[in-house]
């Protein structure tokens, strides 16, 4: 019997995916196919119309050892806002096929104008033929009977002639029957761009605006002669890149929070108003005596004497007080409510016990030994702490872990506020080489403990963001790349809700196995806004956004329209500085950090700043410079007792000491100083800028007061 080729069907429509009794398509097109004799009876899949599940069964066909001749897609691929079909698979497109685009459409014309406004996309990836068909069952059967002859010899040239597979046996029978040879598939060169300025050594650094101006990543499949020699990516600078960072990320959410723990280090979004006021009665100040204190006008008036103790109050909740009879006292705690009359309180230290009640187990009465106790004296009045109706955090405020807005906000018994979505990280290391940190084997060849997750992850939370571990990818097969990428966008596997923003290590420098750039943009469709910064360490970090759609759970009207990919250099020290610089500020301004209210723009000092804080420190010994590029030398930094500056000591100047596979160069420490790119050394004494990555521990024992 002759064997077949394996065909895959994948329906997209919401309404399908829902209710899959209700897809006419996969019943019409089987038919057509099994007509032809030469296929297997097609796998079927429905996935509602969102992209990356798209993407997801199209991988699933087109990659690993279970891959399929033919995969055909029907629906979405019209002009309604919801269709993304051909969004979805034009970047899984290794080579295109516009041939059987047009010749799709020439078929529809014939029959209807409406054909112009299909959008369907045709190519191959890796050996498999993709095709988009129209959503309806009719305009999907004419489309494929427009194309279905040449199917068979397209897939069997898409497949390559040296394929060892079982399937591919068959289709040298197939190809034989069609009398063509597979060498010819060799003369169809892969479609490469070269983008403007590379491949010399000479580009011109240059940041690129427009799209038609970005550098293109390596194609992994293309050979050796079509590898870049020197990197197309312009050399940004540290401050070109930061601001690239900026505008890609896009403006806060707002949702509803209740108040508790899990808001410290969010940012507040609107106003908040007190709902009570504290305290809510005259409350006492100290431990002592409730009085009824004479007005300063009543000339001649003492509150001196000894007087009967009417009764007790406590800070206590319930119950209603007696008055206070004029004349007598009542004895008071701290923060209890003064009893009605009473408008002052002398402390218990100025008063002297006079009788006992009989018992001897209470007071009968007592002697003030003060004689000027004003009204209002050791008394707080009702709102006088908190206003009803006040202004009690405002818009841009950051809810501290030092704790007064928790403590406000419990005060005047707010429930719920309104803060900025704090963005969830995910956290990706590649490599091939790399084994989990606490794997209990010994190292065998190049194999290198993965340090940067566990390094990553920790700086992450300490930042107080929710951090997903989203393992390791290894480079080959180099699909694993791009699903671990696709998966976590999506909030499936490892990361079980989707992250807004991934953080990868490794894999973007000049190596083969370097993907990271091209699984972004070829796979993802994702945009690469730079891949090249002049910095040491950190010179290959890459930043790029994937298109993505999320709508605010509150508000349900903003949204974030892409997510964004920080792919840091494989290097320990490299991953970490560029983490410090380059994630921080743009973590900050989603987690709302920024969003400043009046109040705090007329005292911008009070403002929380974007990305590490900036302070000025004096170099306690001589530091080398780099001839190229901003270095961020990792140091200590201490106080001083006496002068009021900060000093910053390195952790290494010698040897080996900066060098970026060494993470011991961030161990111990809390800053990273700006050499700005220069000859020669900054020399002790010298002021320069630091980045405090940390809390100042100690002093520097060194200086003399
Ligand atoms: N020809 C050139 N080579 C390199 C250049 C260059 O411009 N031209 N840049 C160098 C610089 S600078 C850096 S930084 C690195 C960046 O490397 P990649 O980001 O491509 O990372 P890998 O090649 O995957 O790995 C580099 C190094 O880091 C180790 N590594 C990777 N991941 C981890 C991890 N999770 N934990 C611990 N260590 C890790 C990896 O084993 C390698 O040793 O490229 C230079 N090359
Ligand atoms: O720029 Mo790399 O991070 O120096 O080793
Ligand atoms: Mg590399």
């Amino acid at each position: 019997m002759e064997p077949k080729l394996k065909v895959a069907i994948l329906i997209v429509s919401d309404t399908a995916s829902k209710d899959p009794a209700s897809d006419k398509v996969a019943g019409t097109l089987a038919p057509i196919l099994a007509q032809e004799g030469k296929w297997e009876p097609p796998a079927i899949r429905i996935v509602p119309d969102n992209v990356f599940q798209i993407q997801q069964a199209v991988c699933d066909w087109a990659d690993g050892e279970d891959w399929y001749n033919l995969i055909l897609l029907s629906g979405g691929t019209g002009f309604a806002v919801k269709d993304n079909t051909p969004e979805a698979v034009t970047p899984l497109i290794h080579r295109h096929a516009p041939g059987l685009v047009h010749g799709m459409i020439a078929a529809s014309l014939k029959v209807t104008l409406f054909a112009m406004m299909a959008r369907p996309v045709a190519g191959v990836r890796n050996k498999s033929l993709i095709i988009t068909l129209p959503g309806s069952p009719k305009g999907a059967m004419e489309n494929l009977e427009a194309v279905v002859k040449l199917l068979p010899h397209a897939c069997i040239q898409s497949a390559g002639a040296n394929s060892r597979s079982l399937h591919a046996v068959g289709m040298k029978k197939l190809e034989s029957d069609a009398g063509v040879s597979s060498d010819n598939s060799r003369n169809h060169h892969h479609h490469h761009h070269h983008a403007h300025g590379h491949g010399h050594g000479h580009a011109v650094p240059k940041a690129h605006t427009s799209p038609a101006d970005r550098p293109q990543s390596n194609d992994p499949s293309a050979g050796p002669n079509q590898r870049y020699r020197a990197s197309p990516y312009p050399m940004l600078s540290v401050e070109e890149a930061l601001r690239m960072i900026s505008e890609q990320t896009s403006a806060p959410m707002v949702i509803d929070a209740p108040v508790n723990t899990s808001i410290v280090g969010s940012v507040v979004a609107e106003d908040v108003y007190a709902a009570e006021m504290v305290p809510a009665y005259h409350a006492s100040i100290v431990d002592g005596y409730a009085i009824i204190a004479p007005e300063p006008t009543d000339v001649g008036a003492t509150t001196k004497g000894v007087f009967p103790v009417a009764s007790i109050t406590h800070a206590t909740a319930g119950g209603v007080l007696e008055p206070l009879q004029p004349g007598t006292i009542a004895r008071i705690t701290t923060g209890a409510p003064l009893p009605p009359n009473a408008n002052a309180v002398v402390m218990v230290e100025d008063t002297v016990l006079a009788s006992s009640t009989p018992d001897g187990k209470e007071e009968a009465t007592v002697e003030i030994l003060a004689d000027d106790i004003q009204p209002g004296e050791n008394v707080r009045d009702p709102g006088s702490d908190v206003t009803l109706g006040s202004k009690i955090l405002a818009r841009g405020d950051l809810i501290s872990p030092a704790g007064g807005e928790i403590g406000l906000l419990a005060a005047t018994g707010t429930r719920t506020v309104k803060v900025f979505k704090k963005p969830r990280v995910g956290v990706l290391s590649t490599g091939d080489e790399l084994v989990e940190h606490d794997d209990p084997r010994e190292l065998v060849g190049g194999q290198i403990r993965d340090s940067n997750r566990p390094s990553l992850l920790s700086c992450l939370s300490s930042w107080g963001f929710e951090t997903v571990d989203l393992g390791i990818a290894r480079d080959t097969p180099a699909s694993e790349l791009e699903h671990a990428l696709r998966d976590s966008l999506r909030g499936i596997g490892r990361a079980s809700a989707s992250v807004d923003v991934i953080v990868t290590t490794g894999g973007v420098s000049m190596g083969e196995l370097d993907l990271l750039k091209p699984t972004i943009e070829r796979s993802l469709g994702g945009t690469i806004h730079f891949g090249r910064v002049s910095m040491k360490p950190g010179k290959p970090t890459t930043f790029a956004t994937v298109p993505f759609k999320e709508t605010a759970p509150t508000s349900g009207q903003q949204e974030r329209k892409s997510k964004l990919i920080f792919s840091l250099p494989g290097n320990p020290a490299s991953a970490l500085v560029t983490l410090n610089l380059f994630v921080l500020p743009s973590l900050h301004k989603l987690s709302g950090l920024g969003e400043s209210s009046q109040a705090i723009a007329t005292k911008p000092w009070m403002a929380p700043q974007l990305g590490l804080p900036r302070v000025a420190v004096v170099l306690t010994h001589h530091f080398p410079l780099d001839p190229k590029r901003t270095e961020y030398h990792r140091a200590v930094v201490t106080g001083s007792r006496c002068d009021g500056r900060l000093y910053a000591t390195s952790t290494g100047v010698e040897g080996v000491g900066q060098r970026s596979s060494r993470v011991g160069s961030i161990a111990r420490a809390n800053a990273l100083v700006v050499l700005r790119p220069g000859r020669g050394v900054g020399i002790k004494g010298e002021i320069v800028e630091a980045l405090m990555m940390g809390p100042v521990y100690g002093s520097d024992t060194r200086i003399i007061c």
